[in-house]
């Protein structure tokens, strides 16, 4: 294997991400002393990874066949029931999966109108919810998680949380939150991956947590499930959502004498992948940009002016603007570079035996790209922790492409939900940022911490919003 920092008997190198927080320091110090390819002992288990964006396309996007698997982890097939959904799933289960899921989504509008008129009615939901409270200091963040949930939770069983279901909306919302607080704590990530020495750590162990979890996560899909069980119409050609087309596929092939690969148990996890990959990861982009934006006035001002101009009133602001937008573009990348939500990345696995930068690695390998390192790289992002959108901009104001920006990872497990996140977090922020004068709380200030949790998850946001255009 390729040297890298020497492990701990047990721990490996586990340590190092629990002490250097957020998580992605210790990599970035590595791969300054390593170069773009060590290995990483999570534990007992070593992991080949790979940090540099050239030696990253030669890898995961040139040989991406040889990267695609996951590598398995006892926590998650315990959670799932085995290797099932998209994100842990592998081989013919995989990518039967994730095709079924990204044209299930381009059915459902990803890329023509369609899913823009569902985003902007959340939007127009959202401005009604904001403007009730002008004036007064109020809770950013709820407002528009509920928001980024309807549209996956309308994408996949085909209705959204109002007023009359709010309830389920807090539970689900709480579950998300669960996720992000409890199974990102110091006692969880040692007894995940070194098991022998996390068990003795004090706090509610990792299997009492995953089973409260994953019963009242699994109870709303299963009810979901059965509901639409009940009232489909399997002669329809259209399907309304999701979960339909899932059952009409299902029975296309039990028809054929398939039961395994569109059986209930995949159904529930990949519903919980499209929950979760894309609540989670939407809501937490979206809250960093505010922080970011409202750290720095500057930019705030710069985006101000841009929107009174290109828009300059407080009309809906629609993708057909995107482009005359560069400036609020680059705000955008530069957010999703500095949140760079993913400190560590999914724990991908060689299908066979291979050879990185020299160094011949068995089939089976773990292997991880290390996007957020790539993404703090001094020699393409200067002075890296500086939040500046002009990097993303030239000196006519046009925009830069900079290819080492990938927040969506890299290669055959790429985000599929990219598509879906990219247009959500556009017309959310452009809309929320156009009509409202945002001033920060008085008692807390957006904070840009990330040092509580092993995780990037922003702190509360609590602001008093005024209209710009009235
Ligand atoms: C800002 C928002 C998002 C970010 C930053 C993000 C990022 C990522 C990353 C880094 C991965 C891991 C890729 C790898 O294994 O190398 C991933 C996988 C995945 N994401 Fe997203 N994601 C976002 C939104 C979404 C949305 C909205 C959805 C669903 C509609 C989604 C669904 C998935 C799924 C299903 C996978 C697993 C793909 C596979 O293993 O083939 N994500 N995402």
């Amino acid at each position: 294997l390729p040297p890298g920092p020497t492990p701990l008997p047990f721990m490996g190198n586990t340590l190092a991400m629990l002490l250097e927080k957020p998580g992605y320091e210790c990599f970035r110090r590595w791969t300054k002393q390593f170069g773009g390819v060590y290995t990483f002992w999570m534990g007992n288990i070593p992991y080949v990874i790979i940090g540099s964006y050239d030696l990253l396309k030669e890898t995961f996007v040139r040989d991406g066949d040889t990267y695609k698997d996951k590598y398995p982890q006892p926590f998650n097939e315990k959670l799932r029931g085995g290797m099932y959904g998209i994100v842990e799933s592998n081989g013919h289960m995989w990518s039967t999966h994730r095709r079924f899921a990204l044209s299930t989504l381009r059915d459902f509008g990803l890329g023509k109108d369609l899913m823009q008129e569902k985003i902007l009615i959340e939007v127009e939901d959202i401005f009604r919810k904001y403007d009730a409270q002008l004036g007064k200091e109020q809770d950013i963040q709820v407002v528009l998680n509920n928001a980024i949930a309807n549209v996956i939770n309308q994408t996949i069983f085909g209705y959204r949380f109002d007023e009359t279901n709010q309830e389920e909306f807090e539970r689900m919302r709480h579950l998300v939150e669960y996720q992000e607080k409890q199974f990102a704590t110091v006692k969880v990530y040692v007894e995940a991956f070194v098991p022998t020495i996390g068990k003795f750590l004090p706090g509610k162990s990792l299997d009492q947590l995953l089973d409260d979890w994953r019963n009242s996560f699994y109870t709303f899909f299963d009810t979901q499930i059965e509901n639409h069980r009940k009232k489909i119409d399997f002669d329809s050609e259209e399907s309304q959502d999701y979960a339909e087309a899932y059952l009409k596929e299902q029975k296309k092939q039990e028809a054929l004498g398939e039961f395994e690969l569109f059986s209930n148990t995949q159904f529930s996890n990949t519903c919980l992948d499209l929950w979760l990959a894309g609540v989670s990861t939407t809501n937490t982009t979206v809250n960093w940009t505010i922080c970011y934006v409202l750290n720095h006035p500057d930019v705030l001002q710069k985006m101000n002016e841009e929107f009174d101009q290109v828009v300059g009133s407080d009309r809906l602001v629609t993708m057909g603007d995107k482009n005359n937008l560069p400036y609020f573009n680059a705000v955008l990348n530069e957010s999703q570079r500095c949140a760079n939500i993913v400190p560590i990345n999914l724990f991908h696995a060689t299908t066979k035996d291979t050879v990185i930068n020299g160094y011949p690695v068995k089939k089976g390998t773990g292997v991880i790209a290390q996007i957020s390192t790539v993404m703090l790289d001094e020699k393409i992002f200067p002075e890296p922790y500086k939040f500046n959108p002009d990097r993303f901009i030239d000196e006519n104001g046009k925009p830069i492409k900079i290819e080492q920006l990938i927040p969506f990872s890299i290669g055959k497990r790429q985000c599929p939900g990219e598509g879906l996140a990219r247009m959500e977090i556009f017309l959310f922020l452009a809309n929320f940022f156009n009509r409202y004068k945002i001033s920060p709380s008085s008692k807390v200030f957006p904070n840009l911490d990330k040092k509580d949790n092993v995780g990037v998850f922003p702190k509360d946001l609590h602001a008093i919003l005024n209209r710009r255009n009235c």
